[in-house]
């Protein structure tokens, strides 16, 4: 039987997460413009403790990972590009402890979890769009982004595993902002129209109902005012072995 873990574990803990001082913040920025008045955002995606060199180095290296996509017939120069990488490579690499490592850390007694290295809205994450997702008193969330050139699937367009993969984090989003907990048990998705790129995407996430472990949350994504994407899952309350604990730790049992 598992017991309530909810006050130790950084993945379970429910409600409100806690915002990150001196973050800067174009996604909110954009939130408050397009959705004014009726908005009271409540910042669901960051976490105490970043460390501002480290959030610096993702956007820069976001920076270059849309510049280089689709450069290749640009005639671009790239050569002292590669000689600096090579070098901030080569500064960062030896500093760096093992991934095993690396992945204890992150899930110690009251340590920060993955949130700021997630792949959708870590910014921590150079794969990241990276996503910011907003908790509104209706009870739903919501996401506001402009995916470029390296989250293109059918031409001109998002993939549809990255539509699938950003409502998949809003799902957990939804569920943590109502103050439940699960893991994607089964996942529909119906692509309706094309979803493009270079335009600003707006999803929102909500929880339908939820019985003892289950929970039924749906989700969109439009563009334009045209639904692009509705998507469906069962999620199901479960608890995780947090990597680096022991076997009586918080988080461990299921
Ligand atoms: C902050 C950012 C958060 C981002 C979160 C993003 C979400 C994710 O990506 S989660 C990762 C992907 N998901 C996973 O890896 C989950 C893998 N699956 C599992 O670990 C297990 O199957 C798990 C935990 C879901 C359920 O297993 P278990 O705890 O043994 O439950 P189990 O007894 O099989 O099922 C419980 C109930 O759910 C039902 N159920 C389980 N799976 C399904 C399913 N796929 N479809 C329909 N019903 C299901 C069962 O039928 C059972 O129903 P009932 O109680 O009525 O008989």
């Amino acid at each position: 039987m598992s017991k309530d873990t909810s006050a130790e574990d950084p993945w379970h803990s429910g409600g409100k997460l806690h915002p990150v001082l001196g973050t800067r913040d174009p996604q909110l920025a954009d939130a408050q413009r397009v959705w004014g008045e009726d908005f009271e955002p409540v910042d669901l995606s960051e976490l105490e403790g970043a460390d501002p060199h480290l959030e610096d180095v993702g956007e820069q290296m976001r920076r270059l990972r849309d510049a280089l996509t689709g450069i290749a017939d640009s005639g671009a120069d790239l050569a002292e590009a590669a000689e600096l990488l090579r070098r901030a490579a080569d500064i960062v690499e030896p500093q760096s402890p093992d991934q095993a490592t690396r992945l204890a850390s992150q899930w110690r007694k009251g340590g920060p979890g993955a949130r700021r290295t997630n792949p959708v809205g870590g910014t921590e994450n150079v794969i990241a769009p990276p996503l910011r997702a907003f908790g509104h008193p209706d009870g739903s969330v919501s996401a506001r982004i402009t995916l470029g050139l390296p989250y293109q699937g059918p031409p001109g367009c998002v993939h549809g595993g990255m539509s699938a993969l950003m409502l998949d984090h809003l799902f957990g989003f939804a569920n943590h902002w109502v103050g439940l907990r699960g893991m994607t048990a089964h996942y529909e998705i119906d692509y309706r129209k094309p979803t493009p790129l270079l335009e600003p995407l707006d999803m929102k996430a909500w929880v339908e109902s939820h019985e003892g472990r289950k929970i039924w949350v749906r989700a969109t994504i439009e563009s334009g005012g045209e639904l692009r994407v509705e998507a469906r899952a069962l999620f199901i309350s479960a608890n995780v072995p947090l990597p680096g604990r022991d076997a009586t730790a918080p988080g461990e049992e299921r």
